[in-house]
């Protein structure tokens, strides 16, 4: 499979060159040239799959060459073992019309273990193959960054700096992070909003003085890798559901839009999709992008919901670009617009083309809080605010009795336990398998929000790379 950059001026890759390389050369993001389809009855046949299996099945046409079938599902096996619950992403019951996708059951409890679980072995394969080093630098608003320090911490071909918003991420979601102690993981605390932090990782990309020395890497769902691992769960949840016979809904947490662009992929490859809901907080630039066209950053306000405190949400792009006719030159105008006014307008093509599968919506405080009470009230289950964001847009999205809405539970709710009690009055309890959490030692580094101190913090500590 090839893969193409959204601003169409980087180098075409295979998906092993689109996996190390994470954001284009060109500040585009790749895409696979061209969607990959099953037919009715090879998506049937899918069904009864394990996840490891499936996921290995859905993956290989992105994969290609890359890796030979043997190698990707030896890959799959290994990732998805990790895994705390048989089922991988086990799907449950709220009532006739509303289900709950779990997807909280790898090593850090949160949906980005499902990718990076998969990408921490697939970097260390390919770098292993090329005897080269790759040096890690992301963004997190919490859960991108513990799930990928827990998939590479130790791994001797890499480095990883991680960013997060100092102050802005739960106690849990912090410590899950600055309490792994190995000599390849560095954390770093800065002033600002996670924005600021995933504007700073995208200058990295191309920074020549950074990219001179170091082979630069991505874990955040720029990275392609991400994506596609994700999308295996939408095929997971609809078979149980009687894909291909029947459409299911997704009602999708969003932030980065990365796990909502993963079902929009599942759709394009066949899966019958009736709708994604794109559930956001009050830092809402997406649900008034798609509703009115207005893709324009506001300033980001801390919420109960904090992986969602974002506002420039990097992998709206790779949809524009899919549904503005894949030009390159284009949407290379368009985010030049964007990244100096803060501000765009979705095009007529752009709006109309979203506007097939997605909705979105909007929740509040109270939004929040009442789904929570509403999911440990009426069906025995403790959710998180993020996912009590998805079940409130799911509950309220007009859709036909006839069609399951599957709500994408993205984190444990002992990720952010004050929150949930507030809601609900009852405190979740961290599962075993995180461990002494609270009794171990953190480190990180404070830095200002400034790119230099942060770039210079990286270079003297990252082994150099081809
Ligand atoms: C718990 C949780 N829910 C939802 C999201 C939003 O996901 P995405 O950024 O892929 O839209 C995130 C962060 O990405 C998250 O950590
Ligand atoms: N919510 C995320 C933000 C980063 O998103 P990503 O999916 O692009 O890695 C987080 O938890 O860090």
């Amino acid at each position: 499979m090839d893969y193409i950059s959204t601003r169409g001026a980087a180098p075409t890759l295979d998906f092993e060159g689109a996996t190390l390389a994470g954001l284009a050369q060109d500040g585009g993001l790749y895409l696979p040239a061209h969607w990959p389809q099953f037919s009715k009855d090879e998506i049937a046949a899918m069904a009864g799959l394990p996840y490891a299996k499936l996921a290995a099945r859905i993956m290989q046409p992105f994969v290609g060459d890359s890796l030979t079938g043997e190698e990707l599902g030896a890959l799959c096996d290994q990732a998805y073992g990790r895994f705390s619950h048989a089922a991988v992403t086990p799907l449950t019951q709220f009532d006739e019309q509303q289900f709950l996708l779990e997807l909280f059951h790898g090593p850090t409890l949160a949906f980005k273990d499902v990718a990076l679980q998969l990408l921490g072995l697939l970097f260390e394969k390919f770098l292993t193959r090329s005897h080269d080093h790759l040096t890690i630098v992301g963004a997190t608003s919490g859960d991108t960054g513990s799930a990928a320090i827990d998939a590479v911490a130790g791994r001797e071909r890499i480095d990883i700096f991680m960013l997060h918003p100092k102050g802005r991420v739960s106690d849990v979601q912090r410590r899950q992070m600055t309490t792994v102690r190995a000599p390849n993981v560095h954390n770093i605390a800065i002033e600002g909003s996670f924005d600021d932090a995933q504007a700073m990782v995208k200058r990295v990309f191309r920074d020549p003085a950074m990219n001179s020395r170091l082979h630069i890497g991505a874990v955040n769902s720029i990275n392609w890798a991400r994506l596609m691992a994700q999308v295996v769960y939408y095929f997971a949840a609809a078979l149980q559901l009687g894909a291909p016979r029947r459409k299911i809904a997704f009602s999708v947490p969003t932030g980065n839009f990365g796990d909502v662009f993963a079902g929009y992929v599942a759709a394009k490859m066949g899966l019958p999709i009736e709708r994604l809901i794109v559930a956001t907080n009050i830092n809402d630039i997406l649900h008034r992008a798609l509703s009115q066209g207005d893709y324009s950053a506001g300033t980001v306000t801390a919420t109960a919901a904090p992986s969602m405190d974002i506002q420039v949400s990097s992998n709206f792009e790779r949809l524009l670009f899919d549904c503005g006719g894949r030009d390159g030159a284009a949407m290379a105008a368009q985010m030049g617009t964007f990244e100096a006014d803060k501000a765009m307008r979705l095009t007529n093509a752009q709006r109309e083309g979203a506007a097939g599968l997605f909705t979105s919506a909007r929740a509040d405080a109270n939004d929040m809080a009442r789904a929570m009470r509403w999911a440990s009230e009426a069906c025995g289950e403790i959710i998180d605010p993020h996912t009590a964001i998805g079940l409130h847009a799911a509950r309220d999205s007009g859709l036909s009795a006839d069609i399951p809405v599957v709500t994408l539970a993205t984190a444990h709710p002992a990720k952010f336990p004050d929150a949930v009690e507030r809601a609900t009055g009852q405190r979740p309890h961290l599962p075993a398998r995180v461990g002494d959490l609270f009794a171990r030692e953190e480190a990180y580094t404070e830095l200002p929000g400034d790119y230099d101190a942060v770039t210079a913090f990286i270079a003297e500590r990252a082994t150099p790379g081809s």
